[in-house]
């Protein structure tokens, strides 16, 4: 019998929580969490500030003993064998302290050589890559050329998961897109990637999946290339417009929803559409609507539906991968603020 966070989906996950629960007093800093990555996917975790995205990762690193619930990565749990599990990950914490005393060339030597999976000229080949001078100190350093430091450090390591808790921030645009493609490169490599982040373009670009924490619970997740065939189709609205009288044919129901958001004063029609959009465009198309626009979904606007109750159906709350539309649903009205 399949347990939580059990997925057929995902045959060879590297990462399984079931349940995993960590309580302070009487509040849930994570709750009830099952999730799994699949081996050589990047996968990214999203969510608000308290959101519970490190206190997940901290757990499944054995760093936060749980409260309840279980986890592994690569089979092994880390309250029996921590060490052994961390010689398999390669680690970026938020807030990655470094000997402030040393020299960056000898931050790189220091790590490759106590971390089992190091490998100096892999980390110093980054440093170059990121144009780090690692022949500063590290008192001397700016905030971004010490995440450059740690990235390199983190980066070089030869562990089959890789886990960085916002490793773009403090890093300015240019930097941003190399840390990504050390990312992707990563992956190629056949590496695991499990990446926090607040910027929804670079988890859009970068994950193969996606999961939103919210208060602490695994709220939703997704598959970026199912969100690349999800559409916004939004056109003008008379004011006595009802989205409850629209006809969706029964072939299309489970691909869209109906609703109205208002956009400066003006009521507009917002159709939302998962899968193939070609078969969409005759029945839009028959609705004579004036002012169409169609536009991809995006990552933003998922966020939205799972963090401010935006008007997307999600599909599943939960699911492994898919999040597909389900039924269609007609007839939600929403205050569109932006
Ligand atoms: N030691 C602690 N005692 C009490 N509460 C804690 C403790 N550590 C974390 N928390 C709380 O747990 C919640 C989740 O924190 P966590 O650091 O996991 O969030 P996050 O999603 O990583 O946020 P951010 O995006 O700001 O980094 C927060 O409300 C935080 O205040």
């Amino acid at each position: 019998m399949l347990g939580p966070g059990d997925d057929p989906s995902i045959p060879d996950d590297i990462v399984r929580t079931s349940g995993l629960t960590k309580r302070y007093g009487d509040f849930d800093a994570l709750s009830d969490c099952s999730v799994r990555v699949a081996r050589g996917e990047v996968f990214g975790l999203l969510g608000p500030n308290g959101a519970g995205k490190t206190t997940l990762i901290r757990s499944l690193l054995g760093y936060l003993r749980p409260t309840s619930g279980t986890s592994q990565i690569d089979g092994i749990d880390p309250q029996v064998d921590g060490v052994g599990l961390r010689s398999r990950v390669a680690y970026l914490p938020g807030d990655a302290r470094l000997p402030r005393h040393m020299r960056g060339g000898g931050v790189l030597k220091f790590f490759s050589e106590i971390h089992p999976a190091g490998n100096l000229d892999r980390s110093a080949a980054i440093a170059e890559q990121l144009e780090l001078n690692t022949r500063t100190r590290v008192a001397f350093m700016s905030t971004g050329m010490r995440q450059k430091l740690a990235l390199s450090v983190v980066l070089g390591l030869e562990t089959p998961l890789l886990i960085l808790d916002e490793p773009t921030a403090n890093l300015d645009p240019t930097v941003r897109a190399k840390v990504l493609d050390l990312v992707v490169a990563a992956q190629q490599r056949g590496r695991t990637v499990m990446f926090s982040s607040h910027v929804l373009s670079e988890i859009e670009e970068t994950c193969d999946r996606v999961a939103f924490l919210r208060k602490g619970r695994l709220v939703h997740q997704l598959t970026i290339s199912d969100l690349f065939q999800r559409h916004r189709v939004t056109a003008k609205a008379s004011p006595d417009f009802d989205p409850a009288a629209m006809t969706v044919p029964s072939d299309l129901r489970s691909k869209v929803q109906v609703s109205t958001v208002k956009r400066g004063g003006q009521p507009m029609v917002c159709i939302d559409t998962a899968g193939d959009l070609a078969p969409l465009l005759t029945w839009i198309d028959s609705l004579r609507l004036a002012g169409i626009r169609i536009e991809p979904l995006g990552l933003r606007a998922v966020y939205d539906a799972v963090h401010f109750g935006d008007a997307v159906h999600l599909g599943d709350a939960v699911s492994a991968g898919n999040a597909g539309l389900g039924e269609g649903q007609v007839g939600q009205v929403k205050q569109d603020a932006r």
